[in-house]
């Protein structure tokens, strides 16, 4: 369904068109203004300043494009080759390279005659993966390039690198900063400033997207050098039923809601646990081509390296044939343009449903008018790019679904969003035959049984991940990377680490074992099973990787029979080592009782002089004999008896004879 949504013709602009840009419009079939460029290009083409929030899809493209060439064209005086007249910039390089062909279909069609921009070629797109910094700024004074589209890296080097001294911006007439809240962000901040304090004062700017919320602070206004805007903000309002009407159409008497998403989008949530994540995205998507005839699908996930194993994985549990794609910021520029290129004509001719699986790179600004449906598979970190994610559907008034997973204590999430007038439905859970999964009911309480399919899909998966050992790598990677990105969300306290359950997570995931990491300290292994395999065996598809596996297989294990010889040898020292301290310590304490036994024995011989002269040869002997004893206990007992008898012989209480049979050399 497409419901048009206008605002009035083109004509009834307070400062007419030029004729040819007028014609161009007409050929893209735009009979008539949205509201928000209705609102915007007067204002813009005039000498006003501009802030713009409107939601996804509404045409904040053209409210920019359209009074940029118009004032290019009504200028006083050519610019010089060195000249820049205007300057646009996004956040990515395919919000730029989409920017750049809107400009390009105008510019293409301008006739011969036309004052103003003749040049070779008045438009300069430096975001390409085409061409390097160096080429662009050769390209721009060989062109003679006027108007110039940009990400802000490369527009600080244009101006502030290697163009510092060659691109004159002096002339500069008007500056657009598109997702104009994702610039101010403080991941481009510092590059903007550069930039903005760079360009002269005397310019008109314009600020665009469809969060600019947080953007009007006047501080920040204050800084990007806007003077006074005219703040537009063009709100939908839609009728409080399934079928929606947007801006103007709801009638009297309809209860109206006001949202910052188009009014054609639905939205649903569906609640689940972590471990029937996957179960159910395979379900919505066969919901959607079964009940929907829909085709064109985006996936979003949280991270790059998510993107990459569900694009291994999908294949094998999507109940349908699809063409997969991909993209996320860590993929070349090259292989970029290309998924979004061939993403793109997927779907101007769709035979088999086409799914785009990607990041929040493709969140904001992409203008994919045949997408049908938006899935986020995780809820982004920055609670802005929802909404962003969700207008990749249901665009100029077309007609569009997106549908978020949550799980557990996330569903607060509905809450956070229905604040910010951005409404979601519930949705059930899908049983394996699309229809909505019935919890079963015990006893007035309902009980969340877990989909029966979650193990059948685990062992699926896990099949297809023990074929290709570099799977089961992407597999561990993706939930690393999964868990470091939950623990980051902006709205922490919905998305808390401890509330999730990361066993479940790893089972949706078909992990064939948990990954070592300290997120996973606290969790009960015993709830876990890893899947049996060989893991000595379990190979690399690709034989070079294999090839290097066996090789570091075989360097470890001679190094751990390195490790374990070493380890012996050093027991056997530490043994010896052992030994030998025994040996000094028993040696010390073996003098140590030899003094003792001396002191004693001089003591003994000083008593046994004042006792009887017939004793002393026994003495002798006696002492020659301890001398050898080694038992410190058992000598001291001999010696006290050996004094105890001497006493006794010197006091006559036994006889000579008696004290040698005992000490002495006599036999008894
Ligand atoms: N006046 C119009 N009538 C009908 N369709 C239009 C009109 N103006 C623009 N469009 C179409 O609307 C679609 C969305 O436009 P555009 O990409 O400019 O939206 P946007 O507001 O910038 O969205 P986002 O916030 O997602 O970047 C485009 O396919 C464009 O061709």
């Amino acid at each position: 369904m497409i419901t048009h949504v206008s605002a009035g013709g083109w004509s009834s602009l307070p400062t007419p068109l030029t004729p040819w840009i007028l014609d161009v419009i007409q050929s893209m079939g735009h009979t008539h203004m949205t509201p928000v460029q209705a609102s915007t290009i007067p204002l813009f083409m005039k000498h006003k300043d501009v802030v713009v929030e409107a939601v996804t899809g509404s045409g904040k493209t053209l409210s920019f494009v359209i009074p940029i060439l118009e004032r290019l064209i009504r200028r006083e005086g050519k610019f010089r080759n060195d000249e820049l007249g205007a300057l646009v910039i996004s956040p990515t390089r395919e919000l730029a390279t989409q920017i750049h062909a809107v400009f390009k279909s105008f510019l293409d069609a301008q006739p011969d005659s036309t004052e103003g921009l003749r040049y070779p070629e008045p438009l300069l797109l430096i975001s390409s993966s085409q061409s390097s910094p160096a080429q662009d700024l050769q390209r721009f004074l060989s062109t003679g390039a006027n108007i110039v589209i940009g990400t802000p890296g490369r527009v600080e080097e244009f101006l502030l690198g290697k163009g510092k001294n060659t691109v004159n911006v002096k002339q500069l007439e008007v500056l657009v900063l598109d997702e104009a809240d994702r610039l101010l962000d403080l991941g481009f901040q510092a590059a903007l400033t550069r930039i903005i304090t760079h360009l002269p004062k005397q310019r008109r700017s314009g600020l665009f997207s469809a969060t600019m919320t947080d953007a009007d602070a006047l501080s920040e206004l204050v800084r990007v050098g806007l003077r006074n805007p005219a703040r537009i903000i063009v709100k939908v309002q839609a009728k409080k039923t399934n079928s929606s009407t947007q801006g103007s159409n709801a009638t009297p008497g309809d209860v109206v809601e006001e949202r910052r998403i188009p009014a054609n989008l639905q939205n649903f949530y569906l609640e689940c646990s972590a471990s029937e994540k996957v179960v159910q995205l395979s379900r919505i998507i066969s919901h959607e081509i079964s009940q929907h005839q829909s085709s064109q699908f985006i996936v979003y996930f949280s991270t790059g390296a998510c993107v990459d194993y569900f694009y291994k994985i999908l294949p094998s549990i999507l109940p349908h044939s699809a063409s997969l794609y991909s993209l996320h910021g860590n993929l070349p520029p090259a292989a970029r343009t290309r998924a979004l290129e061939a993403f793109s004509s997927a779907i101007s001719t769709p035979s088999t449903p086409s799914i785009l699986l990607a990041t929040d790179v493709a969140a904001r600004g992409l203008d994919l008018p045949g997408v049908d449906v938006v899935i986020q598979f995780d809820p982004p970190s920055d609670p802005k790019a929802f909404s962003h994610r969700c207008g990749r559907t249901a665009r100029a008034g077309r007609s569009g679904r997106a549908w978020v997973l949550l799980v557990g204590r996330e569903t607060e999430y509905t809450d956070f969003m229905s604040i910010r007038q951005i409404p979601m439905k519930p949705r059930s859970r899908f049983s394996k035959d699309n229809m909505p999964l019935v919890d079963s009911n015990s006893g007035g309480d309902t009980e969340r049984s877990e989909d029966p399919d979650v193990e059948l899909f685990l062992s699926t998966i896990r099949g297809h991940v023990s074929i290709d050992r570099a799977v089961h790598d992407m597999a561990t990677k993706a939930f690393v990377s999964f868990v470091r990105a939950y623990s980051k969300h902006e709205a922490s306290y919905i998305f808390r680490l401890k509330d999730l359950d990361l066993l479940g997570v790893a089972k949706s995931y078909g992990l064939l074992r948990l990954p070592r990491m300290p997120e996973l300290k606290g969790v009960d292994r015993t709830l876990w099973q890893d899947a049996l395999l060989d893991w000595d065996t379990y190979a690399y598809a690709n034989p070079a990787q294999e090839a290097k596996r066996l090789a570091e297989v075989a360097n470890s294990s001679e190094k751990a029979s390195e490790r374990a010889k070493k380890n012996t040898e050093r027991a056997e020292k530490r043994k010896n080592n052992g030994a030998w301290s025994d040996k000094v310590v028993r040696k010390e304490g073996k003098e140590k009782r030899k003094e003792k036994k001396s002191k004693k024995k001089q003591w003994l011989k000083a008593q046994q002089i004042i006792a009887t002269e017939s004793s002393s040869s026994t003495l002798k002997r006696t002492r020659e004999a301890d001398s050898e004893d080694d038992d410190d206990g058992d000598d001291w007992a001999a010696l006290q008896k050996e004094e105890r008898m001497a006493k006794k012989l010197r006091q006559g209480q036994i006889s000579q004879r008696e004290f040698d049979m005992e000490f002495g050399d006599l036999e008894s």
